[in-house]
């Protein structure tokens, strides 16, 4: 079946894991204390530190942060506040989205030829549009007609996948998953979705062989029939 739409995740996918475990989540740990003290009456962190204190009752909800944070834990609410910390970060230039060099060109050449383009990924929304929004290609964010995070569902839940459908308004079976995790793809196919590993070398990630995988966005391309891009990644 032709592919009408690609969703994409992060973190292993188009972006680097080391990018996000050693730029991002850093970045944010350092921020937190300083970021609860000067925002936390505010009605949108309020309700995150709410939705903390529900998930760890008992626990001081910077501690629970911090330990999801140090056990790199996909949590909702930790995930919504890094966005949000990050994007001081990203406005001012001290963060820049990293994207692995083949993945830019992609997404433009896809975007040009009328395939929709979506990410899911367990970054908040926010955090999503602030890294395409800062990559080192430019602003990408005008490629992107949807955005989803753990909000919409698990990552692992094929009932994700199918919002995600309905909301793009294709059926499951046009659409792209593209990434790193097994699991997620698994899910992506329950749905009816077509799926393909990221096995990124850099990344360390191991092939499943449950999933087509591909190394590049360009060998995604020339597997499932998309465009490839007119100029080569930069070295
Ligand atoms: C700017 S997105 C930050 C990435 C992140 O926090 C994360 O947890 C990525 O997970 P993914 O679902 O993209 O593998
Ligand atoms: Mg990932």
């Amino acid at each position: 079946m032709p592919v009408r739409a690609v969703v994409t995740d992060i973190e292993g996918t188009t972006s680097a894991i080391a990018f996000v475990k050693e730029t991002l989540f850093p970045f944010a740990e350092r921020a937190l204390d300083g970021f609860l003290a000067q925002h936390g009456g505010e009605p949108a962190v309020a309700a995150i530190l709410d939705e903390t204190r529900a998930l760890a009752p008992g626990q001081d909800p910077a501690e629970a942060l911090r330990g999801w944070m140090a056990r790199d834990e996909k949590v909702t609410p930790l995930k919504a506040l890094q966005g949000m910390i990050w994007r001081q970060g990203f406005e001012s230039g001290a963060l820049k989205g990293h994207l692995w060099p083949d993945v830019a060109a992609c997404l433009r050449a896809w975007a040009a030829a009328g395939i929709a383009l979506r990410i899911y990924s367990s970054g908040s929304v926010e955090a999503q549009r602030l890294l395409f929004g800062h990559t080192e290609a430019g602003d990408l964010t005008p490629l992107l007609s949807g955005f989803d995070d753990t909000r919409t569902g698990p990552k692992r839940e094929a009932d994700s996948y199918a919002a995600i459908a309905h909301a793009a308004g294709l059926p499951p079976g046009e659409m792209l998953f593209l990434s790193d995790v097994a699991e997620e793809l698994d899910a992506a196919q329950a749905a009816g979705m077509q799926t393909c590993q990221l096995v990124r070398a850099a990344d360390g990630t191991v092939a499943s062989n449950r999933h087509p995988a591909c190394a590049t966005f360009p060998e995604v391309a020339a597997r499932f029939g998309l465009p490839a891009p007119d100029e080569p990644p930069p070295a």
